[in-house]
């Protein structure tokens, strides 16, 4: 088994990195080039990882393709979902190394991975396993003119091999958000996790041969992605479906790439999320809630408020509040149990994102809380983290009020009737979440059909229900993911209609 645990995230002390090799065919497999993976709270160098050329994404591909028609393709639906249920065994028996993997790739706090990112990897499987095991399919009884009658029923069968791209973010949930219900459909699948984040996914492979899923059927590759394996993967004609998570622009060159082979595509892109608190809501919850959806993760989920808008009456009050508790959040080892804040992925996203600190000024803003980098007098000075910010008094088409920035900064600006202010949420080239605050169910309800976005929560953020379903409208994305729409994206569904005499 891989050794995730490194000492660094527990002090700056480094060690030496560790391999992280792809997985085709049911084994670990080295290839000539390797890149390094920096941790983003030292910047120490955690891992090695091995990138996957084009010869080993093809034998990925190959893998799965064999494996669809081996004893993966035969199981019963009955047979495929307890084999998911003993990968999320799996993963619940790996759930320290998971831990470890996932704050060494991200920085995130031990407190978070313990009771965010790590459970939902398992909670997935035995979610997946059962609404493959229980989702009916249509059926009709159609009469004709002439008297005749026929029975149409619509048989679920298995997209093929499937691409799955993910991002760095929240990398264990994202990944096996598509990995379990592909798998629980009978596909077999081909992943490519960011190259900032190729740690759990080694465990995941690990824990797909130790729970007994056939070779083939789950394959890793590891590397960026134009010209590179994620390129490698959405041009190779083997693939027959393609799952992505990531940014807006990213989607659109996959969209390009699939466009050749006609491959369907599912898409979870980036936003620009609105958060609106009416002067009628809980001002304390309205107030914690803000704070979380901005916040969490360092600002990069991207279910993340950017922009909030804030009835007039209570709108001093909320700024001057939101910016006291965006100081107040802590910052500290990621092993420290109260540790909120953590470092951006990478230095390179650190500077994108202090370009837009800088920019918010160069724009007009008043900064209310942070707009700079934290001192630790410590090894984190090496790493990559920024202070929670809290911004106002940009006019609505500023870049920093349009643009999605991917970290913990948001923009609060004023508004005084219901329709402005879901006229502001919804001024916006993204369309993915969005957060109310109010105690009006009648103004609850009109935000569902007014918002033009794809999940709307009130009075609460980043509530799941993995039966529901999620995504984006505009460019936040194509399609929908979760309960039985995850299974019509994995599956292909065959009509049969037998004329019954
Ligand atoms: N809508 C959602 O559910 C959701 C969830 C999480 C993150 N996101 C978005 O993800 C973004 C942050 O993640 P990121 O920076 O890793 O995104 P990204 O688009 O840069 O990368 C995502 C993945 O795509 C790969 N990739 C990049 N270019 C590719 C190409 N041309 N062909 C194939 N693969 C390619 C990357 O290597 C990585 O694995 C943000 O925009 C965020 O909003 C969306
Ligand atoms: O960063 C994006 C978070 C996405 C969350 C999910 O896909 C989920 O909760 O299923």
């Amino acid at each position: 088994m891989t050794t995730l645990w490194r000492p660094e995230l527990l002090s700056g002390e480094s060690s030496s990195p560790g391999l992280l090799r792809n997985f085709v065919d049911g084994g670990f497999v080295e290839t000539g080039t390797t890149f390094p993976k920096l941790g983003p709270v030292t910047g120490a160098h955690l891992f090695d990882v091995c990138e996957a050329d084009e010869a080993t994404v093809d034998a990925a591909v190959t893998a799965a393709r064999t494996a669809l028609n081996g004893p993966w393709g035969r199981m019963s639906e009955q047979e495929r979902a307890a084999v998911l249920r003993d990968v999320a065994d799996e993963l619940e028996r790996r759930f320290d190394d998971l831990v470890a993997a996932e704050v060494g790739d991200t920085g995130k706090s031990i407190s978070q991975a313990r009771t965010l990112d790590i459970p939902r990897g398992a909670a997935n499987f035995r979610a997946f396993a059962d609404f493959a095991t229980t989702t009916p399919t249509e059926s009709y009884t159609t009469v004709l003119p002439d008297g005749r009658r026929a029975l149409n029923y619509a048989v679920r069968k298995p997209a093929g091999v499937v691409a799955i791209i993910v991002p760095w973010n929240l990398p264990l949930l994202l990944l096996t958000w598509k990995v379990a219900p592909a798998l629980a459909c009978g596909n077999a699948v081909v992943v490519k996790p960011s190259e900032e984040t190729p740690a759990s996914a080694t465990v995941l492979a690990e824990a797909m041969a130790a729970a007994g899923v056939p070779p083939g059927v789950f394959n890793l590759v590891h590397g960026f992605g134009p010209a590179s394996a994620g390129e490698f993967l959405t041009r190779h004609d083997g693939v027959d479906a393609i799952t992505f998570t990531g940014e807006s622009a990213t989607g659109t060159a996959i969209a390009k790439a699939a466009a050749d082979g006609v491959k369907a595509v599912s898409f979870e892109l980036g936003g620009k999320n609105a958060g609106v608190v009416f002067a009628d809501a809980n001002l304390d919850a309205a107030i914690e809630g803000s704070v979380r959806s901005t916040f969490t993760n360092g600002g990069q989920v991207c279910l993340c408020t950017e922009r909030l808008y804030v009835e007039r009456p209570v709108y001093e009050e909320f700024c001057e509040r939101l910016a006291l508790r965006a100081d107040a959040l802590t910052f500290g080892w990621p092993s420290e149990e109260s540790t909120v804040n953590m470092p951006l992925i990478s230095r390179q996203h650190r500077d994108k994102v202090l370009g837009y600190y800088d920019l918010a000024r160069t724009e007009g803003a008043t900064v209310l809380a942070g707009g700079g980098v934290p001192s630790f007098g410590d090894a984190r000075d090496n790493g990559c983290y920024v202070q929670p910010t809290v911004v106002t008094g940009l006019p609505p088409d500023a870049r920093t009020t349009t643009e999605e920035i991917f970290g913990p900064i948001c923009h609060v600006a004023p508004f005084d009737t219901e329709d402005e202010a879901f006229a502001q949420a919804n001024n916006s080239p993204y369309g993915l979440a969005a957060t109310v605050w109010t105690r009006d169910v009648g103004r609850a309800h009109r935000a569902g059909t007014a918002l033009d976005v794809g999940l709307v929560w009130v009075n609460t953020w980043f509530l799941r229900d993995l039966r529901t379903p999620f995504g984006g409208t505009k460019l936040s994305g194509l399609g929908r993911e979760g309960g039985t729409h995850s299974l019509d994206f994995y599956s292909e569904l065959t009509n049969v209609c037998v004329e019954l005499s």
